[in-house]
């Protein structure tokens, strides 16, 4: 199966359970993989024909930088919700990355993995 990725998208957003949290601003950084046929586009040569990571990314930056959730949990489960109903996506797999999180860690995070139902 062919993908279509997106590495190390850095988005700021308002996030986390504590009350200092809800003050301020937190970097996140998404990793996404999306599944998607890339011999039609290849084929063509035509960005119409293309999963078009750009649109993704812009849409995505918008929805986050709009966000306010409590777990990270919460915000890859909309994410991925959105690239599989607005983009016709089978299949993604998400890493949103909280740097900075825990003293000691280059980053926490979480990991998901979601098919079109
Ligand atoms: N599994 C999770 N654990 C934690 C989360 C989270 O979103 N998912 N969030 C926090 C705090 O907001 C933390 O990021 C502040 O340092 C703690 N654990």
């Amino acid at each position: 199966m062919d993908h279509v990725f997106i590495e190390g998208l850095e988005i700021e957003a308002l996030i986390g359970i504590y009350d200092w949290e809800r003050r301020i601003r937190q970097p996140l950084v998404f990793d996404i993989e999306m599944a998607f046929d890339n011999r039609i586009p290849a084929a063509s040569d035509a960005i119409e024909d293309t999963l078009n990571y750009k649109a993704v990314s812009k849409r995505i930056v918008d929805y986050v930088t709009q966000s306010d959730f409590g777990l990270v949990e919460t915000l890859a489960e909309r994410v991925a919700a959105i690239i599989i109903e607005e983009f016709g996506v089978k299949q993604v797999r998400l890493k949103l990355s909280k740097p900075g999180a825990v003293r000691g860690a280059r980053a926490v995070g979480v990991s998901i993995v979601r098919t079109a139902g």
